[in-house]
């Protein structure tokens, strides 16, 4: 077994350190080799599934000296290029921890109780201390591990960002060593949320996104579930940067949206486009490629219209995503099983005006014969609020009311995140500065006006046009809702489409 990146050296006063990672309430025995006398573990191993823990023994093995170095717990994550396991570091205190944001919260504590503690240093019992060992199937390039360990190193150093702890090789074999993010899953705090925690939620992610923006790395795949979130704490961190990748500079002819007079060119051009029917039989030009990695549900648009100059802003799309679940309570919002699907999807939202402008921009054309599609776009506000409130009366009623100041903010910030056109949508850098990011902080001086006028809509139809398949759709679920809550299926695109010939 070789270590790919060395631990930092434990040539530091290991007692401070010792002292200052104390907790009573969580202390745990650790004997002479290290090993802890935790029962939770002890009992969690009981509660391990048979084939959960073959392949923890399978990873011991192969791993010379691992199980000096951590005992692995639980397996507790499962993604499509890697395991991840919950593990005990054993020689945690043998090393300078700069990583561990949990202790360094803690040292914060006042010097009288900390310099009591380094006192009963010989004599205390530790508190375990946990890391996520994150198994990358044999499968992947190596290239793709070498370009995530590369990644990681980069982006370290963020309170944000899960940062590396160590890697290990064994042949074909790579664990990579991060530390352990105790977090709420999605589901359990996404409907309940009230803007001020939404707020907090996205400050952390934009402080991650920002970081990779301002070294030009691209996640690609900003989703709930890589976005360790700890409600408690209130504190988020980026995790998964598997499919990252570094933006390169687009050539200024490889897409329309890559340079700004082509680009204003193609906005335009849209308007004077007639769809010619049917499909070339011997097409002759070359196919489309760019990277499409990501996953369902919260790729960009220019993602899905393969743009091959994409860049950090895809990021913030997917972050728009997570935002219109957390307004709307239904997660996924998208549901699409192929890249057709997830555009349409997206065009019951913006219309098919808008769809067409945004293909125009990356060089492709929008068409479709779906005739249940709106021209227009949906009204935000319209769409979440029918969309959360479970029944047509609250609905009715809300929508009479004038947003509040947090509400437009919010709804403010979500416009900008979702917005198609990739040159226009805000940078992660940008979002840093919006004024939704501190709706907690009672210091933070705000600018945002909103706006002062404010027409009560027609409520007879909460949308455009009532005579659309996704009205009908987003009626039947309030429907169901009013008489009987759903919770089989809370994607509110989710649904069959009509057999299409063009689009
Ligand atoms: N540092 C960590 N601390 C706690 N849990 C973690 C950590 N890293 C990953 N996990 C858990 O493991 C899951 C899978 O991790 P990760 O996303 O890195 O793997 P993946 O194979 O790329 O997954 P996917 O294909 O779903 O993106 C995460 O969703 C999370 O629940």
């Amino acid at each position: 077994m070789s270590s790919l990146i060395a631990k930092q050296s434990a040539n530091l006063d290991t007692s401070k350190q010792v002292a200052d990672e104390i907790d009573e309430c969580e202390a745990t025995d650790i004997d002479e080799e290290g090993k802890s006398d935790n029962k939770e573990d002890k009992e969690c191993m009981h509660n391990v599934p048979e084939q959960d823990r073959e392949e923890m023994e399978e990873i011991i093995s192969t791993f010379d000296g691992l199980e000096n170095q951590y005992n692995l717990v639980e397996k507790i994550g499962e993604g499509t290029f890697s395991s991840v396991y919950k593990a005990e570091d054993l020689k945690y205190y043998d090393y300078i921890n700069d990583w561990d944001i949990d202790s360094k919260a803690r040292t914060k504590q006042p010097e009288s109780e900390t310099s009591n503690d380094r006192t009963e240093i010989g004599t205390m019992k530790r508190e375990a201390k946990y890391v996520a060992i994150k198994k990358i199937y044999a499968t992947s390039s190596p290239m793709r591990i070498l370009n995530e360990l590369e990644i990681l190193y980069l982006l370290r150093g963020m309170d944000t960002i899960a940062p590396l702890i160590t890697a290990l090789r064994n042949e074909d074999q790579v664990l990579l060593v991060l530390p352990y993010y105790q977090h709420t899953d999605f589901r359990q705090f996404y409907s309940t949320f009230s803007y001020k925690d939404i707020s907090v939620y996205f400050r952390c992610l934009f402080e991650a996104l920002a970081a990779c923006e301002s070294l030009q790395i691209m996640h690609r795949d900003i989703k709930p579930s890589n976005f360790l979130f700890n409600v408690e704490r209130k504190h988020g961190v980026l995790v998964d940067f598997g499919l990252a990748e570094r933006c390169s500079r687009p050539l200024p002819n490889s897409c329309p949206c890559a340079s700004r007079d082509s680009a204003e060119v193609a906005r335009e051009s849209y308007k004077d486009y007639e769809p010619a029917l049917g499909y070339v039989k011997n097409d002759t030009r070359p196919s489309k490629r760019a990277n499409r990695a990501g996953t369902r549900g919260f790729r960009a648009p220019e993602v899905l219209l393969k743009c091959p100059a994409q860049n950090t802003i895809i990021d913030v799309w997917s972050a728009g995503v997570i935002l219109l679940s957390f307004l709307t309570k239904r997660f996924p919002m998208f549901n699409s099983k192929d890249d057709v699907d997830a555009l349409m999807e997206i065009a019951c939202i913006f219309g098919k005006n808008e769809m067409r402008q945004v293909a125009a921009l990356h060089g492709c054309t929008f068409e479709t014969n779906v005739n249940t599609l709106t021209e227009k776009r949906v009204n935000f506000r319209k769409l979440i609020l029918w969309a959360s409130c479970g029944s047509a009366s609250i609905y009715k009623e809300k929508l009479m009311h004038k947003p509040s100041f947090e509400e437009s903010l919010c709804l403010d910030f979500l416009e900008r995140c979702l917005e198609l056109d990739c040159n226009k949508r805000i940078t992660a850098c940008e979002a840093m500065a919006h004024d939704f990011m501190y709706l907690d902080d009672p210091t933070h001086q705000f600018s945002f006006q909103r706006e002062t006028s404010f027409e009560k809509p027609e409520t007879d139809s909460p949308m455009e046009n009532d005579s659309t398949e996704m009205t009908q759709h987003f009626s039947r679920i309030l429907k169901d809702e009013e008489n009987e809550p759903s919770t089989q299926d809370m994607s509110v695109l989710k649904r069959k489409r009509p057999s299409v010939d063009n689009t």
